[in-house]
């Protein structure tokens, strides 16, 4: 069986806002099942838009391919069983207790004992437990976003889209976040995207690394060989360092802007 047949694959995806196209012809993948993969880039290179393209959100023409059947072949409804997307920005709270918030997100076919469970489940994974019972109105935007990705979660799709789910976020609900990510990818086989600012999550939590300028792919591979001095300097105008530390993990240190020198 070929990757094809078993990951994510997307070709030939293009997005329009009204007459404006964003993403012209964009191919990505494979991208196997257990994968996490972050989309870097800078401002406006189009990566929200890629996710809600591969969500079927907006208008978009192309070929998105799970586990070898065309996505855009099926219905929203259907399409969005198997990919959850989290958006950037976080509708405007309710007053509903988030535990209810959280199991409404749960398909109603596997009953309220479940949901329930589940759904607490997630929020002690995450270290929100102590949060089920306050209405989402109250909550921090912090908090929000810890629960719009516990919504994303509980679903328990194939694809988990997550769009910058750690902005909002201190040291300590970052690294929740990104580990039970991996976690996920690890333990069911989700195939995970998320687009990140921070260089220095990417490089510690994904296995691959697709950066994205003016709404194309300008590379797709292993975080070592992506993340390097020359693409700092391309993508980001940047003077920065890639350096081992003695964990042995590698590290971005910035130096300042860009300069070339002639
Ligand atoms: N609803 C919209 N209508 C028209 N143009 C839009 C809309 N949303 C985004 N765009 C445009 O599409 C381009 C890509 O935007 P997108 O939000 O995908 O970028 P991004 O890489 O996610 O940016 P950021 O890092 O700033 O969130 C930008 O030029 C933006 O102005």
């Amino acid at each position: 069986m070929s990757m094809h047949d078993t990951g994510l694959f997307v070709t030939d995806l293009s997005v329009s806002y009204g007459r404006k196209k964003v993403i012209s012809s964009l191919s990505l993948g494979p991208i196997a099942p257990g994968e996490v993969v972050a989309l870097l880039g800078p401002n406006a290179a189009g990566k929200s838009t890629v996710l809600r393209g591969i969500a079927g959100l907006g208008r978009s023409t192309g070929r998105v391919f799970l586990g070898g059947n065309d996505l855009t072949r099926l219905s929203l409804p259907e399409r969005a069983k198997r990919i959850a997307y989290m958006p950037q920005s976080q509708p405007p709270a309710i007053g509903l207790p988030v535990i209810e918030a959280v199991m409404s997100a749960r398909s109603a076919s596997v009953g309220r004992k479940t949901a329930m469970e589940e759904a607490f489940d997630a929020l002690e994974r995450l270290g929100i437990g102590h949060l089920a019972m306050q209405p989402l109105s109250e909550l921090s935007g912090g908090q929000r976003q810890m629960i719009a990705l516990t919504q994303a979660i509980v679903r328990q799709p194939a694809v988990l889209l997550l769009d910058e789910p750690t902005s909002a976020l201190d040291l300590r609900h970052q690294i929740h976040v990104m580990d039970y990510s991996v976690a996920m990818a690890r333990e069911r086989g989700t195939i995970v995207v998320a687009v990140l600012h921070d260089i220095g999550l990417a490089l510690r939590y994904a296995d691959r690394i697709a950066i994205l300028q003016n709404g194309h792919l300008q590379a797709f591979g292993n975080p070592e060989d992506i993340v390097t001095q020359q693409m700092l300097a391309e993508v980001y105008g940047i003077a920065g360092r890639i350096e081992r530390c003695s964990q042995g993990r590698i590290q971005m240190i910035v130096d300042g802007p860009f300069h070339a020198t002639h």
